[in-house]
């Protein structure tokens, strides 16, 4: 158990009520979720307001509370702090009361609309195979030496993030190489942590129901930069046109990669195939078993990144050529008549037009390209029909379909997305609401050689609709109807 004075240690406040001497059991930001003993945090959110909840959780057990404001009624025997504000309060106790986990390892925090798992999962796996103990923290899963935890968010809250992190260090861990989304810097998520490293891959269209404007999205990205210490590096990509502003006001050492500009670190794509990618890296050449350019510069990224924590450039370009990345990212399998399955996680209208120019270029040449898409729903209304028209300018059929609706009317999505189709390609388009439909209509279309892309779900494991998550996987059923495919 720890005092709040102990969890309070470099939290700039404006009042306390109390003598914060009371032992604190947990950490709790939702007062649905209070137990007796704790700390209740009050943060102000998109859908409701913690501060409505402090009598609440105060019923229920709360023995402190954190606050911006005071309730109407406050009990004498809780301790009350005011802060400027609650959600930046919440890292900074939360790393307090699990000690600071991430001072007690190497903490590197990968940010950009697309290849955040790709390069976090590929550092994650690059270090194990180089012997160290490690934890990743991602979209598809959160993993400590080899075991798996479930993950919910891309980057957890700050409870979660310090208690995983406070199980990385109890189990020896080294390293641990995370995700930061925009949702995470903008809502404090990372409060508090040092970070010995930051990578940044791209900044694209993508989250703005959420931040509103492009400016917005950028400054969150930034300011996780501008947040580093002056012991850390800060790793940018030189190709990308908002790379260099991630860089404008950080203390961090400055360090570029690239494959078209000036760079710390350069690569150049020899050759791109369905097999993977010959690429040149400090004047070597090597094989790597991930397709596609825009994973060029992932692994190059990666490449840089094990050079600036130190490591045996040799080793690591040995390591790294055998590794495969994350799940349900540019995933193929080809049935039993030569059709050619694509499983891809690309949700943003970059990452549609990456895969669809990749399999452009590697494709013999008469053979067609059908892509499966959807657009989530409660997510950047935006980006639909941008998204359906680079799939129609790419691919020679497209079948529109759900992704994860989640509370929206999935017709009312493709409606969306369909606005981005051009009168001349409305021909071959078609609009299946059930996935599973969609993705059987695709491979009874597909002849041999054809190429199906499943875009936007990739390892995702259930469809979300109306509040409920049904079982659904993309891989299983391209492979379902593969096996049908003789
Ligand atoms: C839009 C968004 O990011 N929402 C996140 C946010 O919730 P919120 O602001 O909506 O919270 P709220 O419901 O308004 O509640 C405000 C406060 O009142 C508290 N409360 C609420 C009700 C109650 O009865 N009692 C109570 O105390 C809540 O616990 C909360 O502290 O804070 C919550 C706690 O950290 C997150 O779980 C939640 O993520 C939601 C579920 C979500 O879907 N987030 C996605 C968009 C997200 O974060 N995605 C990024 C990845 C994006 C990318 O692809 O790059 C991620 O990092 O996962
Ligand atoms: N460096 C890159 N540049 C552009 N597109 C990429 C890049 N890396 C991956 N992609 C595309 O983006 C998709 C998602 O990749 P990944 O899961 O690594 O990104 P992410 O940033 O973690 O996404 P999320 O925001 O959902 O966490 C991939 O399936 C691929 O289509
Ligand atoms: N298939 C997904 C991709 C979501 C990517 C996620 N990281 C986010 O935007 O929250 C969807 O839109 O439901
Ligand atoms: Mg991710």
């Amino acid at each position: 158990m720890r005092s709040l004075s102990d969890i309070i240690t470099g939290l700039p406040f404006t009042e306390l009520q109390g003598s914060a001497d009371v032992e604190i059991s947990s950490i709790v930001f939702d007062s649905r979720k209070v137990v007796p003993g704790c700390l209740f945090v009050a943060v102000r959110g998109t859908q409701v307001d913690g501060h409505d909840y402090i009598e609440k959780a105060i019923e229920m057990g709360a023995v402190a509370v954190i606050c911006e404001e005071l309730p109407g009624h406050t009990a004498a025997e809780v301790d009350f702090l005011m802060v400027k504000d609650s959600a930046a309060a919440l890292g900074i106790v939360s790393a307090n009361f699990y000690d600071n986990p991430s001072k007690k390892l190497k903490l590197v925090g990968v940010t950009g609309t697309n290849g955040k798992t790709t390069i976090a999962t590929l550092l994650y796996q690059l270090f194990r195979d180089l012997g160290y103990k490690c934890g990743l923290l991602s979209t598809v899963e959160n993993q400590i030496n080899g075991k798996v935890i479930p993950s919910t968010h891309t980057t957890p809250d700050q409870v979660e993030l310090n208690r995983l992190l406070d199980d990385m260090v109890a189990q020896g861990c080294d390293y641990c190489f995370m995700e930061v989304s925009s949702h995470a810097v903008a809502q404090h998520r990372i409060e508090g942590l040092s970070f010995t490293g930051a990578i940044f891959s791209n900044l694209t269209h993508d989250h703005l129901d959420y931040h509103k404007t492009f400016e917005n999205y950028l400054k969150a990205k930034k300011a996780f930069f501008d947040g580093l210490p002056k012991t850390a590096f800060a790793l940018t990509n030189a190709d990308d046109k908002n790379g260099s502003v991630m860089l404008q006001n950080t203390k961090a050492h400055k360090k570029t990669y690239g494959l078209k500009n000036m760079a710390d670190f350069k690569g150049k794509v020899l050759e791109n195939q369905f097999s993977g990618l010959l690429l040149l890296i400090d004047n070597e050449e090597v094989w790597f078993k991930m397709v596609g350019s825009f994973n060029a510069y992932n692994l190059l990224a990666v490449y840089a990144a094990a050079m600036l924590l130190d490591q045996d450039h040799a080793k690591v370009l040995t390591s790294l050529s055998k590794l495969s990345g994350a799940e349900g990212r540019f995933d193929y399998v080809i049935s039993p008549n030569k059709v050619i399955g694509i499983v891809d996680y690309a949700h943003t209208p970059d990452a549609v037009q990456n895969v669809l120019s990749t399999i452009h270029n590697i494709r013999k040449g008469n053979e067609q390209v059908i892509t499966v898409i959807g657009c989530g729903g409660d997510r950047d209304k935006t980006k639909r029909p941008v998204m359906a028209k680079v799939a129609c300018e790419w691919s020679d059929k497209v079948i529109l379909t759900s992704d994860n609706p989640r509370s929206e009317d999935p017709m009312q999505i493709i409606r969306d997305m369909e606005e981005g189709v051009s009168v001349k390609s409305k021909f071959n388009v078609a609009s299946i609401v059930d996935r599973h439909e969609a993705i059987k209509t695709a491979c009874e279309l597909a002849r041999p050689g054809d190429i199906i892309l499943l875009a936007g779900k990739g390892h995702e494991k259930y469809q979300e609709i109306k509040g409920v998550k049904n079982h659904f996987d993309d891989k299983e059923e391209l492979l379902n109807n593969f096996k049908l495919m003789v």
